[in-house]
């Protein structure tokens, strides 16, 4: 059975299927492109081209395919160069598609390369990872990371369709499906109540029966936030809630060197450490700081460091957050476990207190 759901944004708006095997789906659009005599091309990466060359093959046949290394250094201003020379190289015109086949990774680049080559063509998401299916192949944002800073440059840039085939998570290792329940547990918090409560009574695995719904409502609660706020202007709240945990998360990622902390396990420390914050601005008790930390342990992620990092480096890179207004730091606070709100003017004290918790020095 193949569900789709719309991403309503006017003239950017885009379907996102839902199944177990969407090969067919993607073979018919990408017919239909060529058959237009539209040039496709697609990237992936090295452990996708190796655990899923079939299923590559019965998508895309002989269409170009570049193939990346894998994991979070490929999001660099080196391997865009690569992409978009790919591009040139099998003379995409601006009738053109790319298909990015991957986690994360694979579809931030893919997205970015997509919105510079030619200033802008058409592109489609082929998620592979749970991280992928439930976050960041819906919404439009693309970019590779800095030095600086995490997803410093990049775009704004709706694919023309997104095809969630579960299937694919079959050869996902378990430490990446655990990193994407850390944004799925992200929904919940900033939310879905009764979605929070589902995972807390029986954490979700790769084999429950309600991974499925779980994706899709992941996606729902996705594509409404980006339908009211897509480029993130909201004075408060709107799609900066779904950067609830990142202030810290993007930081430990950006302090320790990008891969050593996947991004889903970082998010998920952050999580805690929003949770904490969330605590001391008097929102939230103890109990529920418990909980979210309980709910992440659950389905096996990371509440505090593995090592100690330097608070200091932690801090300078929280400054450098994207949601800073006017040199004022923007936080993503939960009110309630379940309702999320955006809220500047904290005292960087507090913030401190919240990384020295979850293991810095
Ligand atoms: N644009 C957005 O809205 C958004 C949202 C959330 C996260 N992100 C970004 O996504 C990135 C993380 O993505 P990710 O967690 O998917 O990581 P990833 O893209 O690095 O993929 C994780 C690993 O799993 C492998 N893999 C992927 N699919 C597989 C499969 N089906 N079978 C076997 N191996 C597979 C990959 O080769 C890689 O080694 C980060 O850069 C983060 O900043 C973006
Ligand atoms: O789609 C969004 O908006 C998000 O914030 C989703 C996040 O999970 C994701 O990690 C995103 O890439 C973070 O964006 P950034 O603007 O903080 O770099
Ligand atoms: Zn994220």
């Amino acid at each position: 059975m193949v569900a789709t759901l719309t991403v309503n944004l006017s003239e950017r708006s885009y379907p996102i299927l839902f199944g177990v095997d969407l090969a067919k789906q993607v073979r018919a659009k990408v017919n239909e492109l060529t058959q237009a005599g539209r040039k496709v091309v697609v990237i992936t990466d090295r452990h996708l081209a190796r655990k899923q060359a079939d299923g590559l093959h019965a998508m895309f046949g002989e269409v170009p395919m570049l193939v990346l290394e894998p994991g979070e250094e490929t999001k660099s201003l080196t391997e865009l160069g690569r992409v978009l020379d790919f591009c040139a190289e099998h003379r995409v015109d601006r009738a053109g598609a790319l298909f990015a086949v991957g986690g994360g990774v694979i579809g931030d680049l893919g997205g970015f390369a997509a919105a510079a080559f030619l200033r802008g063509i058409e592109f489609y998401q082929i998620p592979t990872t749970l991280l992928a299916m439930v976050d960041s192949s819906v919404g439009g944002k693309t970019g590779i990371n800095l030095k600086a800073g995490k997803n410093l440059v990049g775009a704004f840039h709706q694919p023309r369709g997104v095809f969630v085939a579960t299937g694919l998570l079959a050869t996902l290792p378990a430490r990446e499906f655990a990193a994407g329940m850390a944004e799925v547990i992200k929904y919940g918090l900033l939310g879905d109540a009764n979605l929070l409560e589902q995972l807390e009574k029986k954490p979700l695995t790769v084999e429950s029966e309600e991974l499925a719904a779980v994706i899709h409502r992941c996606c729902e609660i996705k594509a409404g936030v980006v339908e009211a706020d897509e480029r993130e202007t909201a004075k408060e709240g709107g799609r900066a809630l779904l950067n609830l945990g990142h202030t810290f998360g993007h930081a430990i990622e950006q302090v320790t060197g990008y891969g050593v902390y996947l991004h889903g396990e970082a998010v998920s420390i952050g999580l805690a450490a929003a949770a904490r914050l969330s605590a001391k601005l008097g929102y939230i008790g103890e109990a529920e700081v418990t909980r979210v930390e309980k709910v992440l342990a659950a389905h096996a992620l990371p509440v505090r460091l593995r090592a100690e990092l330097p608070l200091s480096g932690l801090m300078a890179a929280a400054a450098r957050d994207k949601k800073v207004r006017a040199g004022m730091p923007r936080f993503v606070v939960m009110k309630t476990l379940g309702d999320a709100a955006t809220q500047s003017g904290i005292e960087p004290a507090l913030v401190e207190a919240c990384f020295r918790e979850v293991g810095a020095v």
